[in-house]
């Protein structure tokens, strides 16, 4: 129990100190893609066309069916907490998974609540928490309301913080970020619950991993085929809660 209560006393001066640094403090000129090549990529990438046929808001969506599919973290009634939820694919995938049948509701019927700093357009089914930093503890007590007493099987965060190009300063805004989702994971899960975050490989993410496995029977590290191959992104999941009193 000690050490958990100094694993949490670490989390939380992590989280709450946590400041995205600006750019404009940094001297250092970057060069980022430009709006051409953005354009070109886009308009040649399958996935892009994919997500238009499917009606799904960008092509994120498919890491999250890919990551599904194959470890089943989105189940018939689940309760999934979405952060970084803006523009809404994931969030569309999540309440078709965790509603059996949304026509039926004598069926098993899931909540998703869906937090982003961005407005995140009405999506049937999904309870959105939009213009509110994930990072502001309101955030968090106005998210615990919105579970209405229950407590998450799924927390899933695709967040990512502005990116300056600054690989170093983007990277370690992207790992306070994972382990401020960690803590409200750890803190509003249930038994057995899942934990999925994004995050851009660099030195602290094997420290992430561990971490995550002090709390999670199973870890897992997931690049799927969506995700573009020059890119650093990666998945870190967590399965199977062990519970604040067995971590
Ligand atoms: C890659 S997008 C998410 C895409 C989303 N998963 C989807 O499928 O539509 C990353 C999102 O993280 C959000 N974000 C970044 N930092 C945040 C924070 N501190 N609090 C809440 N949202 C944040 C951004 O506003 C952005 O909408």
């Amino acid at each position: 129990m000690k050490i958990v209560i100094n694993q949490l006393r670490t989390f939380r001066t992590a989280a709450f100190n946590y400041k995205e640094i600006s750019p404009g403090k940094l001297k250092r000129k970057v060069k980022g893609v430009s709006s051409h090549e953005w354009l070109a990529r886009q308009n040649s990438d399958p996935y892009v066309e994919k997500a238009k046929m499917l009606n799904y808001r960008c092509r994120s969506a498919f890491k999250l069916i890919e990551i599904d599919d194959r470890f089943k973290i989105l189940r018939p009634g689940y309760h999934v907490v979405d952060c970084g939820a803006s523009p809404g694919s994931w969030t569309q995938v999540t309440v078709k998974r965790v509603n059996s049948d949304a026509s039926d509701k004598s069926l098993l019927q899931g909540k998703v609540i869906s937090v982003d700093r961005q407005l995140i357009y009405p999506i049937e089914g999904a309870t959105l928490i939009g213009n509110a930093d994930f990072t502001d503890p309101t955030s968090e007590q106005t998210i615990i309301k919105a579970l209405n007493g229950n407590k998450c099987d799924a927390v899933i965060s695709d967040m990512a913080p502005n990116a300056t190009g600054i690989r170093d300063l983007d990277n370690e805004n992207i790992i306070k970020l994972c382990y401020m989702v960690l803590k409200f994971a750890i803190t509003n899960s249930k038994v057995g619950a899942s934990v999925l975050m994004k995050l851009w490989q660099c030195g602290d993410s094997k420290k992430l991993e561990l971490d995550i496995g002090k709390f999670y029977e199973k870890v897992n590290v997931v690049k799927p085929k969506s995700s573009r191959s020059d890119s650093t992104e990666m998945f870190l999941l967590g399965r199977e809660f062990k519970g604040l009193k067995n971590s």
